[in-house]
């Protein structure tokens, strides 16, 4: 039985993860780390602690959808006590990753900014569309609830990523994300990510690519969050026997 750390276990996704693992076979959650105290009732065999180093000793792996400042305390904790990480939060800073990879070289780490097998997919995708459609524009529009803190998105991030990648372009360097007043054309190289906000849109990521004559959209549309909580759970069964390493959502799917 692989017992699993919990963390971020009051917010949408983490309450998710709590629910789908009472349902998984050869998985159970053991501790869950809290900053005050839990809105609902969990098992009293479960661990509930707000001290990371009993919540650490307390699981063999751990799941993590919580904010980036809490991701970056989990990370700095974990090289103490290190243990299978599987990292879900979003926007992360510079700090923040390489905190994420110095924790690789001593645990096996799983960093997806969307655990969906549908995105992993279409991250290939892009990258093969990129590539092949030269001289299309590529513009990346994500829809999220209104609840959501970082834009643009993780995963319209990542996305962006393999479009830059499928051209040899560097992604920092063609990225656009807001258009407002006189700006000029657009360049032929630039990459622009989107960001939309309302209601409870679970999560939605269209890639375009558009020429004079033509355009293809590839789009995306999570219509549940249990897609989420799910697939990290996928990725902590497979995470929980690896040697230390970063590891992504496609090695875990196979799809490299
Ligand atoms: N990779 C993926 O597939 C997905 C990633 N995400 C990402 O996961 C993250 C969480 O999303 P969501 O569940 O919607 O967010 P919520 O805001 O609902 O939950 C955030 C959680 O983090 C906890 N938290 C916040 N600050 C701290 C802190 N300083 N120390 C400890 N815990 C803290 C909150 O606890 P408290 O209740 O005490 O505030 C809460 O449990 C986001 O970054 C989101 O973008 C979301 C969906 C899918
Ligand atoms: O905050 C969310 O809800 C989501 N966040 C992730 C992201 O930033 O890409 C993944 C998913 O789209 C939902």
């Amino acid at each position: 039985m692989i017992k699993v750390g919990v963390f971020g276990a009051s917010g949408r996704v983490g309450k998710l993860l709590i629910e789908d693992l009472k349902s998984t076979q050869g998985m159970s959650v053991s501790s869950v780390y809290v900053r005050n105290s839990l809105d609902f009732t969990i098992d009293p065999s479960v661990l509930v602690t707000s001290d990371m180093h009993t919540f650490l000793n307390g699981c063999d792996i751990v799941i993590d959808f919580s904010l980036p400042e809490a991701c970056e305390s989990l990370l700095e904790e974990a090289v103490k006590t290190p243990r299978p990480l599987v990292i879900g939060t979003t926007g992360l800073n510079t700090h923040q990753l390489n905190l994420l990879k110095q924790a690789s070289e001593v645990m096996p780490v799983l960093y997806a900014t969307n655990m969906s097998l549908g995105v992993a997919l279409l991250n290939k995708l892009v990258y093969q569309a990129s590539k092949t459609l030269e001289g299309f524009d590529i513009e990346i529009v994500e829809m999220h609830h209104r609840h959501k803190k970082d834009a643009p998105s993780g995963t319209a991030l990542t996305l962006s990523e393999s479009a830059a990648a499928g051209r040899n372009l560097d992604i920092d360097k063609v990225r656009v994300s807001g258009r407002d007043g006189n700006i000029g054309e657009r360049s032929s190289d630039e990459i622009a990510v989107m960001a939309l906000r309302g209601g409870d849109i679970v999560g939605r990521h269209t890639v375009g690519f558009y020429n004079d004559g033509e355009f293809i959209e590839l789009n995306h549309t999570a219509t549940s969050r249990n897609t989420f909580s799910k697939g990290a759970i996928r990725a902590g069964k497979w995470l929980a026997d690896k040697e230390a390493g970063l590891y992504s959502i496609s090695d875990c799917l196979e799809l490299n």
